[in-house]
């Protein structure tokens, strides 16, 4: 069973529809350079409204502020911390004990040398996002709707459970599975009509495309 995490909610309407489609994870960015930023208090409310059966994801970038990270994670009631930043093992493992909950560590991939950094993180998270890596100058280190090669993880020995991510959307979504092997995969702008703004119809195709999976 291939299961799917939306990123990036940040309406009720969105929210229900991820729920509605199946989603197991649904996604809250706390990074203010992105388009999908919310508050606590949008977080909060729309963390609530998520059954139990499907996990909450606060995503940080870069964080210097262990409180920020804490007080967002346990004030909206968080299951999973997401970082997506250039954040090192140390830095990792020490938010994973602080915060306290499931830790989800961003490797960012263009070639298969990239990878080899996911190896770092094994005493630190608890599971690895692989992401494309993004051209330089880019404003946001994930969230570009750009994917990498999938063929680069064939034969790779994962030193951690982990997710696909990276440019995926309904039309591709079964294609990178085939290819990656991948159990769960994450999206963003592939499920939104432009940056920050999700579509209702658009995550519905995408998780009509992970159920046939
Ligand atoms: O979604 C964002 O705005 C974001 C900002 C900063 C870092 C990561 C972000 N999103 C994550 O990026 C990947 C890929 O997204 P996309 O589907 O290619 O748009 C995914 O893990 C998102 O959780």
């Amino acid at each position: 069973m291939v299961t799917a995490k939306i990123c990036g909610i940040s309406t009720a309407e969105t929210l229900d529809a991820a729920i509605a489609g199946g989603a197991s994870h649904v996604g809250f960015v706390f990074f203010p350079k992105s388009p999908r930023n919310v508050s606590f208090e949008q977080a909060k409310a729309l963390a609530a409204r998520t059954p139990s059966h499907v996990k909450t994801v606060g995503l940080f970038v870069d964080n210097e502020d262990d409180r920020f990270v804490d007080e967002a994670v346990h004030w909206a009631e968080l299951d999973v911390l997401q970082l997506h930043g250039n954040e090192s093992p140390a830095r990792t493992a020490h938010l994973r004990r602080f915060a306290g909950v499931e830790l989800w560590k961003a490797v960012p991939v263009r070639t298969r040398a990239d990878l080899t950094v996911a190896a770092s993180y094994r005493d630190a998270a608890d599971r690895i996002v692989y992401d494309a890596k993004p051209p330089v100058g880019a404003d946001l280190p994930g969230g570009n709707g750009l994917r990498f090669d999938w063929k680069l993880l064939d034969g790779f020995a994962h030193p951690l459970p982990w997710v696909l991510s990276g440019g995926l959307d309904a039309a591709n979504v079964a294609d990178a599975v085939g290819i990656t092997g991948a159990r769960l995969v994450d999206v963003s702008s592939g499920v939104e009509d432009r940056p920050g703004v999700k579509s209702v119809d658009k995550i519905a195709a995408f998780l009509q495309s992970v159920a046939r999976l």
